[in-house]
């Protein structure tokens, strides 16, 4: 017998939970789309406009992670068009576009399977996009997901890109018929500053995805679980543990996947019969830390930068937390950081409502202190784990690396 017998043999799933494990990938395309009910019909009805001759210019779809929105979008479309000939449809995902440029290159390759050179620039690529959908049936939706990672660059901002797409020259001289449907968490207006003359193109048209709740993800859930585990591995009151909880912390389908996977892998691991709710306990804080390591790295420089201020301070062996504004502002004022990274107070204290805002972290009024009333700051995760994702922030970090390209 060969090494690699041996490896095999050791390492064979055995006694596993479950019957199929991929059913639980939350990549895969489920057949039946659950609970989105009345966002389909929302989406279904606006693209029926076509029957009046009308879409909107822009349909604006928005809604944490993991909440359907791409999969109910995608879905709805590729079906209209399917029974419309003189309808088209184009995905485009820009998650990873660093700048404006690359996000309309990323457009023009999907419509034609080429992209433009830097030399020709923004006005360059779109005078190609027009060509390209000159070609195109009468009516095209155009879906772009992950819109909100579009940011300020060098050369443009996105009011620049927005105001093109949709009010272009080349566009409106040849009548192009186009509806974006722009696909992000936040509301665009807001999170871009997208300025007044391209909100007032832009249509009022907003679909919204709330996060889910225990009924609905159970809905979503039920028949990837029963396709995933082996009969009887997975007893009811588990399960509707994992998913009262799943939703209660974060309504994400996705991350509902992940916990149920990793919950089978630990009773596997445990050479359990059935799945318990101690391995959806073990797996419930593992998600958590993927899901906070995930926001951490996708954070701007400031943002980051400020949590290393919020988690700088020790006490013994543990991080001290809460800190104040001052003592976040000693620990950035480090002379090892660039000077324009070295932030005033009152940019920390805007840094510190977005991160608010984002759930990151937590204030409250002191007024007990000797210095009187004083703000108060803390992380609402483990505040180690900023540390732990110093190193990778740094090479990962896709803002650094936008500093890197300009
Ligand atoms: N209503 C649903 N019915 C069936 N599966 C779902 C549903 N909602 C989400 N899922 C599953 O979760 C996965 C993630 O959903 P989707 O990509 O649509 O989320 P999203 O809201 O676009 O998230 P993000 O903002 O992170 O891009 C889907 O691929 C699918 O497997």
């Amino acid at each position: 017998m060969s090494k690699y017998d041996d490896l095999f043999a050791e390492t064979a799933p055995a006694n596993s939970v479950f019957a199929n494990k991929r059913a639980l990938d939350p990549l895969a395309d489920p057949a039946e789309i659950a609970a989105r009910d009345s966002q389909e019909r929302a989406l279904a009805t606006l693209i029926n406009g076509v029957h009046d001759g009308y879409l909107p210019p822009t349909v604006s779809i928005y809604g944490p992670p993991g909440t359907g929105k791409t999969l109910t979008t995608r879905r709805i479309c590729r079906e209209f068009a399917a029974r419309h000939d003189d309808v088209a449809v184009e995905y485009v995902n820009l998650k990873e576009c660093r700048t404006l440029f690359s996000a309309a290159n990323e457009i023009l390759f999907a419509l034609t399977g080429a992209k433009k050179g830097a030399y020709e620039g923004l006005d360059g690529v779109f005078t190609g996009i027009w060509t390209a959908l000159e070609a195109y049936p009468e009516w095209t939706v155009l879906v772009l997901d992950e819109i909100d990672h579009v940011q300020h660059d060098t050369n443009y901002d996105p009011s620049d890109f927005f105001y093109r797409l949709l009010r272009g020259e080349g566009r409106l001289s040849r009548g192009i018929e186009l509806s974006v449907w722009l696909i992000s968490n936040e509301l665009l207006e807001v999170d871009l500053r997208l300025d007044s003359r391209v909100e007032s193109a832009m249509s009022d048209e907003q679909v919204f995805f709330p996060p889910y709740d225990s009924d609905a993800l159970a809905a979503v859930l039920a028949p990837r679980l029963e396709r995933a585990f082996r009969d009887g591995v997975l007893p009811a009151d588990v399960r509707d543990y994992g998913v009262r909880e799943a939703a209660r912390r974060w309504g994400d389908a996705r991350k509902a996947l992940t916990l149920f996977r990793q919950a089978g892998e630990t009773a596997t691991d445990r050479g359990l019969e059935t799945v318990t709710d101690a391995c959806i306990d073990a797996n419930l804080e593992t998600t958590e830390r993927e899901a906070t390591i995930d926001k951490l790295l996708d954070l701007p420089e400031n943002h980051f930068l400020v949590l290393t201020g919020v988690t700088g301070w020790s006490r013994g062996t543990e991080i001290k937390q809460p800190v104040t504004t001052a003592e976040i502002h000693e620990v950035v004022q480090d002379d090892a950081l660039p000077a324009d990274l070295r932030l005033g107070e009152r940019a920390i204290r805007d840094v510190i409502t977005d991160l608010e805002t984002m759930g990151l972290v937590e204030t409250w009024i002191d007024a007990r202190g000797a210095e009187g009333r004083v703000k108060q700051i803390e992380t609402t995760f483990d505040p180690r784990w900023v540390r732990d994702v110093i190193e990778p922030y740094v090479t990962e970090s896709t803002y650094l690396a936008t500093l890197e390209t300009d």
